[in-house]
């Protein structure tokens, strides 16, 4: 008989996790404590953006195969296994991972489980947190409960959300006892049948996997920006030298775009968490350097600020920037920690009059920043502009040509924040363009 899942967190991780798992074949409830995205997804509506996935949903909705609920009975005995895709943001005072929606949702389980589950931790956690789970779930399961526990951390980028799943590039399972191994080997079979590999480890290995790809990723866009400060000030082409340093197999070309930094929902926090956990473990100078890759991070939107000055000629006050692009990144509607909507901020802040236009990420830039004005296509956002931003490479953005923008601008000024632009044929069109890493006369200090 077919596995019975279950999928706790129905947001950008869950929801794909649970459409995908019945695109396997396996019968599948989401969780969700907030009523209004069960009540969507119920309907087969998916309430973000995610390519390929509203297919998906409403296929399996429509099938009978993937279902919603609010209410942890429907699922607690019903499942063999429960995976738990909560959040686990930055918590408010900075300092770490907020673990508490993955308590609850282990709470929730082990208070109701009578029989025989598995319970597949997703989410990342700071190292730790499984181990801690499993004391809570050997002190709170009922006397005729027999709860297995295992952390299979999740590496699916957003845009590509639904093939990650489908055809992870490699699956990690931390476990303890046979059980969890031989359920998630059902669970994956298709991907393992294509020779994808499996690691199967300890609590911590899996758990401490996670945060180092996510660490490694990031420093590796902040290591490419800190050489973009460089040719900024010295010269040079930071694409030359991201393609010239690519062509060496044991560096390797991707997560080497300069431009204005990282951001989204994961890579920002979970390097602060992991600092904040091995400061916790008295070891903060192993990890130092990730303070600095936050920094350099930052440091790419204040330049934009201050670059934008200077174009205008320290005219900020007033001019009309357009700001094409509002996500983290493109193919996605997130705008969590995105440098883009951060950059149109602090513009608004110094006193542009900026107008933002995002192929999807409107209306979550809006809910955050209602204050900030928002255009519903191109041409509104460009109308009368004295600087054009391209902040996010969404496929329309990286298709501009000159003359799209020539008539309809009141001067021809651009910064392309993520190097996407053919310069060349911007100067020719009598454009004043600045790239990243791109070298500029020095700009003043902060605004
Ligand atoms: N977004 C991504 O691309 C990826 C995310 N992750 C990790 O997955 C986790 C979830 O991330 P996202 O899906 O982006 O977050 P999200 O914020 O989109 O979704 C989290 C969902 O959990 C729900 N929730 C909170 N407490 C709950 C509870 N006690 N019971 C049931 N539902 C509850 C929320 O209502 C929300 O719908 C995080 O740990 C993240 O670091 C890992 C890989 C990729
Ligand atoms: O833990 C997570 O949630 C996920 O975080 C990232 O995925 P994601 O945040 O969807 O997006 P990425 O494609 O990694 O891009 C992250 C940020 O880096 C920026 N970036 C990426 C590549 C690059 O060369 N330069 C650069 O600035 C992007 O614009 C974006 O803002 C990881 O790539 C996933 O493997 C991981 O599962």
């Amino acid at each position: 008989m077919s596995l019975k899942i279950s999928v706790i967190g129905t947001g950008y991780l869950g929801a794909t996790h649970a459409a995908c798992m019945a695109e396997l074949g396996f019968d599948v409830i989401g969780v969700d404590i907030d009523a209004a995205k069960v009540a969507a997804l119920s309907r087969g509506n998916l309430p973000f953006h995610e390519p390929g996935l509203p297919e998906l949903l409403r296929k399996h909705v429509d099938s009978g195969r993937l279902r919603f609920t609010t209410d942890y009975a429907e699922i607690a005995d019903w499942a063999d296994i429960h995976f738990i895709g909560v959040g686990t943001p930055q918590r408010a005072d900075g300092h770490g991972a907020d673990l508490r929606f993955v308590d609850s949702a282990v709470h929730e389980l082990t208070s109701r489980i009578r029989g025989s589950a598995l319970i597949v931790g997703k989410s990342t956690v700071p190292v730790g947190t499984a181990r801690r789970l499993r004391g809570i779930i050997d002190t709170e399961a009922h006397s005729e409960a027999n709860i297995a526990l295992a952390w299979n951390p999740e590496f699916l980028r957003e845009g590509f959300a639904v093939a990650d799943t489908m055809r992870p590039d490699r699956l990690v399972i931390g476990a303890e006892g046979g059980t969890a191994e031989a359920l998630l080997r059902e669970v994956y079979a298709v991907a393992l049948a294509a020779e994808t590999p499996l690691i199967v480890t300890d609590f911590e290995t899996a758990e401490l996997v996670k945060v180092a790809a996510n660490a490694f990723l990031a420093t590796k866009i902040s290591f490419i920006n800190s050489f973009a400060e460089v040719t900024e000030t010295i010269g040079g082409d930071i694409t030359t030298l991201a393609d010239a340093l690519g062509h060496d197999i044991r560096i390797g070309r991707k997560f080497l775009n300069a431009g204005v930094g990282f951001g989204g929902g994961c890579l920002p926090k979970d390097i602060r968490a992991l600092q904040a956990r091995v400061s916790e473990l008295g070891l903060s100078h192993t990890m130092g350097y990730l303070a600095e890759v936050d920094e350099i991070n930052l440091r790419r939107r204040e330049r934009v600020v201050r670059l934008a000055n200077s174009m205008l000629s320290d005219k900020l006050v007033g001019a009309r920037i357009a700001v094409l692009g509002v996500t983290f990144k493109p193919d996605s509607d997130d705008v969590r920690d995105s440098p883009a909507l951060d950059i149109a901020v602090r513009l608004f802040n110094a006193g542009a009059d900026v107008l933002v236009y995002d192929p999807k990420g409107n209306n979550n830039a809006a809910e955050r920043f209602p204050r900030l004005h928002y255009a519903n296509d191109l041409p509104e956002a460009v109308a009368q502009a004295d600087l054009v931003l391209l902040l996010t490479e969404w496929a329309e953005f990286k298709a501009l040509v000159p003359a799209d923008l020539e008539d309809v601008v009141a001067e021809r000024r651009i910064i392309d924040g993520r190097n996407v632009l053919a310069r060349g044929q911007w100067e020719d069109a009598g454009w004043e363009i600045v790239g990243m890493g791109q070298h500029h006369p020095p700009l003043d200090g902060e605004l």
